[in-house]
C-alpha cells in the first residue's frame, strides 16, 4: 500500500470527487460513516461525545459525524472553535444540517473552553491534513486544556496540529490522542517513534477515494499490510529450497545462533549449517538437531573464512557474533572474498557485523550489492551517524541504502525497509512484546532462509520483516506482550 504526500492527498480527494464522480459533501459524508462505524464498534451510548470542530474539511467531517452520532441515540455535544472568519463550502452545508438538530458552542475564549469540557469522549476534528503552520490562538489553547483532560480522545484523520509529512517543531503544541481513525492510506507521520504521543493507536478507514489515481502517484514510501509468499510445488525436495548458512555465537552468545538457526528451518530453507565457534558445538547439536553443525578452529569466537562457501546460497551473519580482532579480520576476509564466491548469492549482516562495520568503515565499500542489513536505531546511527528528528532519519536510510546498493531494515515498531533505489517499505505487523532480547536474531535466521530459497534480497526483506512481525502477534495473543519472548516468536512463524 502507498503513502502519500498531503499535496497528493487533497489531489486524490479532488480526482475522485471529479472522476468517480462524487460531491465533495457526499465523500465528506462517506468518511464520516466510516469513521462513525469504526466509533460504534467500540463504544456504546452511555456518557456523552464531545465534538471539538474546526472550521475547514475536518471541521465539517466532525460536524457530519456529530449529526450521524446523534440520529444513533448518542448525547452529543458540538463546538467549534472559532479561530478564523474562513469556513469551507462543506463546513458550512453540514453546519446548516447539524444546525436543525442540536444546538452547537462557538469556543471564542478561555472560558468557552473551561464550560465545553464535561465528562466524556473527546473526538478532535479541529484541523486535518490542511494543517500548515504551528498552532496559536484560541486552537493552541483549546488544545492544550483538552491534552490535560483524562478524557478518552480520538482524532479524526490526524491528530490537529501534526504535519502529515514533515517534523513539527520541539515545542509545537499537538493533540494528544488515544486514537486516531484516519482516512483511506496511513500517512508517514504516523509512522514515526517521535509522534507516538501525537497518534495513539491508529485505525484506517477506508473511503472509496479512486484506486487508479493511487496506483498512478508516484511515492518512495509504502506500507506492508500483506505479503504473498511463494508455493512450494508438490514435486519439490530439500535442494529445492535452498542451503543456508549462519555464521554466528560467541562463548556465552550461542543462544542467538540457536534462535536465528531454529528461525531460518522454520521459514523453509531446505537445509541449514551453522558455524559457531567450537564452544558451541554440543549446544548447537542438542537444540537444534535438524540444522547440520560446523565449527570455527579458535574455541569462542568465530575466526576462519570456511573452505566451502560455493555450496550455500545465502549467508547470515553477526548474531551473537562478538568483536574480537580475529572475528573483525574474518569478517574483512568473508566481505573480500563475497563476490567471488557467487555475486547472486545473498548476505545478511545483523547485530555485531553491523558493529564491526561502524568501527571499520572501510569495510562498508566492500559490501556486497544487494546484501540485506538489520540495524536496530543504536547500530544504525553508529553505521550513519545521528540525526536531529525521524524525517532526518529516514533520509539518511534512504541515502546509505542508495550509496552501498543495499538492503537497510530499521528494526522497531513500523521497522522500515529502505531498498537501494531509495524506497521505504514500513511495516504493519508486530508489538511491543518484541522489545525482548533475541527477537533481532530470529528476523536475521528468517531473512537467511528467505534468501537462500531464492528470494530476492528486496523481497526477502520486507516478507521476512511482515512475517516475523505477524509470528510476534500470535504469540503476544497466546501469552501476552509481557510474557513473550524470543522462542515464541519462532513457535508461531506460519507460512
Ligand atoms: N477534501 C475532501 O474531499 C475530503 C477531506 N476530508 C477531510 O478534510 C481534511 C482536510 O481538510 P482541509 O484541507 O480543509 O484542511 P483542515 O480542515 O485540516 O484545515 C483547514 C484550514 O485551516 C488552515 N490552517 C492550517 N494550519 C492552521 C493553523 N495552525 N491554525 C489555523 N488554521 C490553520 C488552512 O487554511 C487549512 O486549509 C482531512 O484531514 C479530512 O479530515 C474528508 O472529509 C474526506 C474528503
Ligand atoms: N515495540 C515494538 N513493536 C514492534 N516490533 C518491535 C518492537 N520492539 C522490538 N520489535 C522488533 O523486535 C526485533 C528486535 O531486534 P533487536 O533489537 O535486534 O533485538 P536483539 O538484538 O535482542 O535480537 C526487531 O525486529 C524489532 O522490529
Ligand atoms: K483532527
Amino acid at each position: 500500500m502507498k503513502i502519500l504526500i498531503a499535496d497528493q492527498i487533497r489531489a486524490l480527494d479532488n480526482y475522485t470527487i471529479e472522476e468517480e464522480p462524487v460531491p465533495s459533501i457526499d465523500l465528506m459524508e462517506r468518511a464520516s460513516k466510516a469513521f462513525v462505524r469504526w466509533y460504534t464498534e467500540r463504544f456504546n451510548q452511555s456518557g456523552k461525545v464531545l465534538i471539538f470542530a474546526g472550521l475547514g474539511n475536518n471541521g465539517g467531517d466532525g460536524l457530519a459525524i456529530a449529526r450521524l452520532l446523534d440520529n444513533l441515540g448518542y448525547e452529543v455535544e458540538v463546538n467549534i472553535i472559532n479561530y478564523s472568519d474562513k469556513r469551507s463550502e462543506d463546513f458550512e452545508e453540514n453546519l446548516h444540517r447539524l444546525e436543525k438538530m442540536l444546538m452547537v458552542n462557538w469556543i471564542c475564549d478561555e472560558e468557552d473552553i473551561e464550560n465545553a469540557l464535561k465528562n466524556g469522549i473527546i473526538i478532535d476534528a479541529i484541523l486535518g491534513t490542511g494543517v500548515n503552520r504551528p498552532l496559536n490562538g484560541i486552537i493552541k489553547e483549546t488544545i492544550l486544556r483538552l491534552n490535560r483532560s483524562n478524557s478518552t480522545k480520538i482524532s479524526v484523520d490526524i491528530a490537529t496540529g501534526l504535519y502529515t509529512d514533515s517534523p513539527v517543531e520541539p515545542d509545537a503544541v499537538i493533540f494528544k490522542p488515544d486514537f486516531t481513525v484516519t482516512f483511506q492510506l496511513p500517512k508517514l507521520a504516523m509512522l514515526l517513534p517521535e509522534n507516538e504521543n501525537f497518534v495513539g493507536n491508529w485505525y484506517k478507514a477506508d473511503i472509496g477515494l479512486h484506486v487508479e489515481f493511487i496506483e498512478n502517484c508516484a511515492t518512495d514510501y509504502f506500507y506492508t499490510d500483506k505479503i504473498q509468499p511463494k508455493i512450494r510445488s508438490n514435486f519439490s525436495h530439500k535442494g529445492t529450497f535452498g542451503h543456508a548458512l549462519l555464521i554466528a555465537g560467541s562463548y556465552g552468545s550461542i543462544g542467538a545462533a540457536i534462535l536465528a538457526s531454529k528461525a531460518c528451518l522454520r521459514s523453509g530453507v531446505g537445509l541449514l549449517t551453522a558455524l559457531v565457534p567450537e564452544c558451541g558445538y554440543e549446544i548447537m547439536q542438542v537444540s537444534v538437531p535438524e540444522a547440520m553443525c560446523k565449527t570455527d578452529v579458535s574455541k569462542h569466537t568465530i575466526s576462519t573464512l570456511p573452505k566451502d562457501l560455493t555450496v550455500y546460497n545465502a549467508v547470515g551473519i553477526g548474531c551473537g557474533l562478538g568483536k574480537a580482532l580475529e572475528t573483525v579480520i574474518f569478517l574483512e576476509n568473508i566481505l573480500k572474498s563475497f563476490h567471488e564466491i557467487n555475486p547472486k548469492k545473498g548476505l545478511v549482516l545483523d547485530a555485531d557485523a553491523l558493529n564491526i562495520l561502524s568501527e571499520n568503515k572501510k569495510l562498508l565499500d566492500l559490501l556486497p550489492p544487494g546484501s540485506v542489513l538489520t540495524p536496530h536505531p543504536k547500530e544504525f546511527q553508529r553505521l550513519a551517524g545521528g540525526w536531529a528528528n525521524d524525517f532526518e532519519r529516514l533520509k539518511l536510510l534512504r541515502q546509505f541504502a542508495i550509496k552501498y546498493k543495499v538492503i537497510v531494515v530499521l528494526k522497531g515498531r513500523h521497522s522500515a525497509v529502505a531498498l537501494p533505489n531509495g524506497s521505504v517499505h514500513f511495516n504493519s505487523t508486530g508489538n511491543a512484546g518484541m522489545a525482548t532480547g533475541g527477537s533481532g536474531d530470529v528476523l536475521t535466521g528468517i531473512i537467511t532462509g528467505l534468501l537462500a530459497q531464492g528470494y530476492p534480497p528486496e523481497e526477502a526483506a520486507i516478507s521476512g520483516v511482515f512475517k516475523h512481525g505477524e509470528a510476534g502477534d500470535f504469540a503476544a495473543q497466546k501469552s501476552g506482550q509481557m510474557a513473550m519472548i524470543a522462542g515464541d516468536i519462532i513457535e508461531n512463524l506460519r507460512w
